[in-house]
């Protein structure tokens, strides 16, 4: 055996020691854990707040033993040697050790005392003389990696390079096949990223950064950072995530459960109003609108519309007079209201109160008039009880609420939308293709808003501060859930009972007769309540009006002026990491400027901080993105590939008849490794899914607005001058389509390549 292979053996077993310690320690925390949780599910009965403390110990308990277990994989991959001989040792969670002097067997990566770990370079060491990379599986440490930040007994080969941190272990991460869901990246964050990730800045801090420059990570890894930094807040506002859309959220999140947090709610924009899951489509321009702030006015418009008047006076009967409700009355009553400054619904009832006051008033002079003079014989008093009984007479509050509905967001704008006379009157200088936009033939609703799309919900959000609706709608919310969890509860007792034998019907089985003493069904539901519902995620999904105490917004280039308003709402602090791309905006109502998005918000106090760094892309394959870049943006800095990996790009031209067939070809060809796709421009999406019917296993095949922030070892991207024809953005459309590969990108084409991709190497199918 070498020297250096017994040096390396040695550090092995002493990590391998160290790593048994912490397991072993892990070993009896959950075992501890699981011990009270038994004790404490055991317990029953009690008061109601005896019965909500235990409630309170079992999820900590069970939150505690799930972050055991995302612990359990890795527990322990980083060591530092600093220079006054003291050793750090990192890993997913903090351990303390249970002996007399509590030692640090384990730090967690966010603790401050591990920030060297992802900071220290050659260059800025941080007082740490070796940086130690250990590579776990199955509790078994496989290798060691040292990196020396400064020279002393090292040999320079041994000394980290530039700025890249544990460069082997980023390597292997980055090389490694792609499996369908983004993985955390605690072991390997570099510096650039951790100064995001820690920034201790309150207000909004934007992230700009090129394709696979590590955005998403980072804005993931900074959720987990400001849950374990500021847990006492965060776990009781929650921390919200934004992404462009669900297959994007299904592909991240595992992340912060890997990372043993499960409180953060993850959502995208259509999913952002409480019960509704909009999942119909329309055109880009028809979004485009929607997403326009002129909807602001639009929507007032259309609201005040609903406050109408009587075309002619309508007679109502009353205590066998009839009463008219004219223009005038409602005017006047309509003015009150209006000035009241309420949102609609909230004013409803200073409208009633003036309409009643008036009506009463003009009823009076009807009755009560002097036949002389025309003076009133009716005394104050008289005239409050015919208030009085208009205020309870059934007819005549119908007629009124006629001019002063009570509104529902949904249905309002389901309703505007069926409407064009509607729609003219409230877009006043519109262009009719604008208008048409809004325009739809009404599919059926659908109770979950399924019938509506994500450009939709900031306009039901918008609706929902006009006409003052949020509370109603959470508390409605609430109060069905309630009553479902009631009916379930009952059911679990029926099913019970149902299952006694029945010569027992007079002398009840004690168990059952136990279940019935125990717990009736409210209560039952009412534990369920407490328990299923408890997470601030959870409850933060529902409620509109709540106020999270972070949110961070990935692919933010992509949110319209319309969704800004809606997120802005829901985070009254302004403490916001906005994390994104202007180059690769591809919605037409997204934004190319991060300071026309904020300024209206917070001014021009935000924080701007870039990341530079391509972890995804290979340099063969950004040679070509970054040609594209100077199209979008000349002035824009593409970010520099971390690796090149020797495999070209290739353009393959064939007829347009066969070009879904080669594609599905060149993305399941047997040579490849590791997790395949094929992007297409939106119109030729029908073709390519139809070729895959000779397919057993065929790619994904997705459109560009769709592969947004994910990523696959290989690529196959579908006439590219198509997808730059598609849109006013297709340039931007096209360096997101070229940028998801982390290995190989094939071009397959019948019409011309753009310049930018025309020299790219010619391959024939049947080269493979
Ligand atoms: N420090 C790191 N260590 C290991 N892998 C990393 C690191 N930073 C980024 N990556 C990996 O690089 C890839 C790209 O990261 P990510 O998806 O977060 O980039 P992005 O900037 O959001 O890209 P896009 O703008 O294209 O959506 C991911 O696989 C991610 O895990």
């Amino acid at each position: 055996m070498s020297s250096t292979e017994t040096q390396v053996d040695s550090r092995i077993t002493e990590e391998q020691d160290h790593l048994d310690l912490v397991y072993a320690r892990l070993d009896r925390m959950r075992a501890n854990t699981q011990r009270r949780l038994s004790t404490t599910l055991r317990e029953a009965g009690g008061t109601p707040q005896a019965r909500s403390e235990r409630e309170s110990y079992e999820r900590m308990y069970t939150d505690d033993l799930a972050k055991f277990d995302a612990a359990e994989h890795n527990l322990y991959f980083g060591r530092l040697d600093l220079d006054d001989g003291e050793i750090r040792r990192i890993g997913r969670i903090g351990v303390l050790d249970d002996d007399a002097t509590d030692t640090t067997l384990l730090l967690d990566w966010r603790a401050p005392l591990s920030r060297p770990f992802y900071l220290a370079t050659p260059a800025a060491p941080e007082e740490v003389d070796r940086r130690r990379h250990v590579r776990t599986r199955s509790r078994r440490v496989r290798a060691v990696n040292d990196e020396y930040l400064t020279l002393g007994d090292a040999s320079p080969d041994d000394v980290g390079h530039g700025d890249v941190v544990n460069e082997n272990a980023l390597v292997a991460a980055l090389n490694a096949a792609r499996t369908g869901e983004m993985t955390d990246i605690v072991e390997t964050i570099q510096r650039e990223q951790d100064l995001i990730i820690r920034s201790p800045h309150r207000g909004v801090t934007v992230i700009q950064g090129g394709p696979g420059t590590g955005k998403t990570a980072v804005a993931l890894h900074r959720a987990a950072y400001l849950l374990y930094t500021h847990r006492d807040i965060l776990s009781r506002s929650g921390i919200l995530i934004i992404g462009p859309n669900d297959d994007f959220l299904t592909y991240i999140g595992q992340v912060l459960p890997s990372l043993g947090e499960s409180g953060v709610l993850l959502s995208t924009v259509g999913d952002m109003y409480p019960g509704v899951h909009a999942a119909a489509t329309e055109t880009r321009h028809a979004a485009a609108v929607k997403g326009d702030l002129r909807m602001v006015d639009l929507l007032k418009r259309a609201v005040r519309a609903r406050q109408s008047l009587p075309s002619k006076p309508v007679p109502v009967d009353f205590d066998t007079y009839q009463v008219m409700i004219d223009s005038d009355l409602i005017k006047a009553a309509r003015a009150k209201a209006r000035s009241s400054r309420r949102a609609h619904n909230l004013a409803q009832p200073v409208f009633i109160r003036a309409a009643l006051d008036g009506l009463a008033q003009a009823h009076a002079r009807t009755i009560g008039s002097s036949l002389l003079d025309g003076t009133q014989l009716l005394s104050g008093a008289d005239i409050a009880d015919i208030r009085t009984e208009m205020s309870q007479d059934g007819e005549i509050r119908r007629a009124l609420l006629m001019y002063w509905p009570t509104l529902g967001p949904q249905e309002m704008l389901r309703e505007l939308y069926a409407d064009p006379t509607a729609i003219r009157k409230a877009s006043p200088g519109w262009s009719d293709t604008d208008r048409a936009g809004l325009q739809r033939d009404s599919p059926a609703p659908q109770r979950d808003g399924s019938d509506l799309t994500p450009a939709d919900v900031p306009l039901l959000d918008e609706l929902a501060e006009l006409i003052g609706y949020g509370t109603d709608d959470a508390e409605r919310t609430e109060r069905e859930r309630w009553r479902r969890q009631l009916a379930d509860a009952q059911d679990a007792l029926d099913i019970l009972t149902g299952s006694a034998p029945q010569d027992l019907e007079d002398e009840l089985d004690p168990e059952i007769l136990m279940a019935y003493d125990l717990i009736d069904a409210e209560q039952l539901a009412a534990r369920q309540t407490e328990t299923q519902r408890l997470t601030t995620a959870e409850r933060a999904h529902g409620d509109r009006n709540w106020a999270f105490g972070h949110v961070i917004v990935d692919e933010a280039q992509e949110l319209s002026a319309m969704a800004w308003r809606m997120v802005m709402r829901r985070i009254p602090n302004r403490w916001m990491t906005i994390i994104g791309d202007t180059a690769q905006t591809g919605d037409l109502a997204g934004t190319r400027s991060w300071g026309d998005v904020l300024t209206p918000y917070v001014a021009d106090r935000w924080h701007l901080r870039e990341l530079t760094v391509n972890y995804r892309t290979p340099a063969e394959i950004m040679t070509y993105a970054t040609r594209v870049l100077a199209q979008i943006s000349p002035t824009q800095s593409p970010p520099t590939s971390l690796r090149s990996n020797g495999i070209e790009p290739v353009a393959i031209r064939t007829d347009a008849a066969k070009r879904g067939q080669i594609a599905l070809r060149a993305a399941t060809r047997p040579e490849l490794s590791g997790l395949s796709a094929v992007i297409v421009p939106d119109d030729l999406y029908d073709d390519v899914v139809a070729a895959t019917e000779d397919i057993d296993s065929p790619p994904r095949i997705l459109t560009v607005g769709a592969c947004k922030g994910l990523e696959f070892d290989n690529t196959v991207v579908v006439e590219p001058s198509a997808i730059i024809a598609d849109s006013p953005l297709g340039y931007s459309d096209l360096y997101v389509a070229l940028t998801r590969a982390t290995q190989r990108l094939t071009v397959i084409h019948a019409d011309d390549l753009p310049d930018e991709l025309a020299d790219m190497t010619n391959a024939a199918p049947d080269t493979w």
